[in-house]
């Protein structure tokens, strides 16, 4: 799965994602994020485990600026947009590429017109509003369609589709942004077991043929294990585990989500 834009992107410098001591408290003194601290590089895949409530979410928003962090700092590819706002924070979205566990896709228009969505902030706003985006955009959509398993179903609308489907044209818009990092929140939650296996290829595949850093907020802890380099831990929004796969240890699990009997 070699494309052009693969090609291009190895003349680049490698994109990163570092989040540096982030603290989120949405009550004054009760900080749900506590200290965090990490980065990924080039085509690494990070998985962030932790029990719910421990904040996976709010991480993921932190970074991608939908909210704001109490104190820290988030750089992309080394540019700080922690304190970024209005065009020059709209801009640097554009580095930020999401996949939704409900897949975010706009219902009435097709796939291709949804795949081509992740060019919106890089065409005009007259280009936006018609949604005429130019033939290269196109090509390219269409190849990487072509390389998801979804060259026949370009032109059908995104209600027609399946979970899977969906989710694949989701992750095909995120790419199209030529984001400098991917989060993924929950992607695989809605999906059945053989589907979210599929799904978990396709993104650490694309992610790594285009050597974007990926981030994934996950329960599933075999699916981390079996696809990501990498496993991050949280509990009570610290970060408990750092570490590849093979690392993790029961003892681990114990640490990051309490208890036991579950483990047997
Ligand atoms: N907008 C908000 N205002 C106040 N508290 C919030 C807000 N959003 C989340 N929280 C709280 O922050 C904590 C962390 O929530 P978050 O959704 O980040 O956890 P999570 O690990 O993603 O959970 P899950 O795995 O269930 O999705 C929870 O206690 C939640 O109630």
């Amino acid at each position: 799965m070699t494309t052009r834009t693969g090609n291009a992107l190895a003349a680049q410098p490698e994109r990163s994602l570092r989040v540096e001591h982030l603290v989120k408290a949405y009550q004054p003194g009760k900080p749900v994020l506590n200290d965090i601290s990490f980065e990924v590089r080039g085509q690494n895949s990070v998985a962030i485990i932790g029990p719910s409530g421990t904040g996976k979410s709010t991480l993921i928003r932190c970074v991608n600026k939908l909210i704001p962090p109490t104190s820290g700092a988030v750089f992309v590819s080394g540019e700080n947009i922690s304190r970024l706002s209005g065009r020059a924070l709209r801009h640097a979205r554009r580095k930020i590429g999401m996949v939704f566990q409900e897949f975010n896709l706009v219902e009435r228009l097709t796939v291709m017109e949804n795949v081509l969505c992740g060019r919106l902030g890089y065409v005009s706003v007259w280009q936006a509003w018609r949604r005429t985006y130019p033939q290269d955009d196109i090509d390219r959509a269409f190849a990487l369609l072509e390389s998801i398993g979804l060259a026949d179903f370009v032109h059908q609308r995104a209600d027609s589709l399946s979970g899977g489907q969906r989710q694949r044209v989701g992750i095909a818009r995120a790419i199209m942004q030529e984001p400098h990092v991917l989060l993924a929140d929950e992607p695989t939650s809605s999906l059945d077991p053989k589907t979210s296996v599929e799904i978990m290829e396709v993104l650490v595949q694309l992610s790594e043929v285009h050597r974007i850093p990926l981030i994934i907020n996950i329960h599933d802890v075999e699916l981390a294990r079996r696809f990501t380099s990498r496993i991050i831990g949280l509990s009570q929004g610290g970060i408990v585990f750092d570490g590849p796969p093979a690392e993790l240890s029961n003892d681990h699990l114990k640490t990051i989500y309490g208890g036991e009997a579950w483990l047997q």
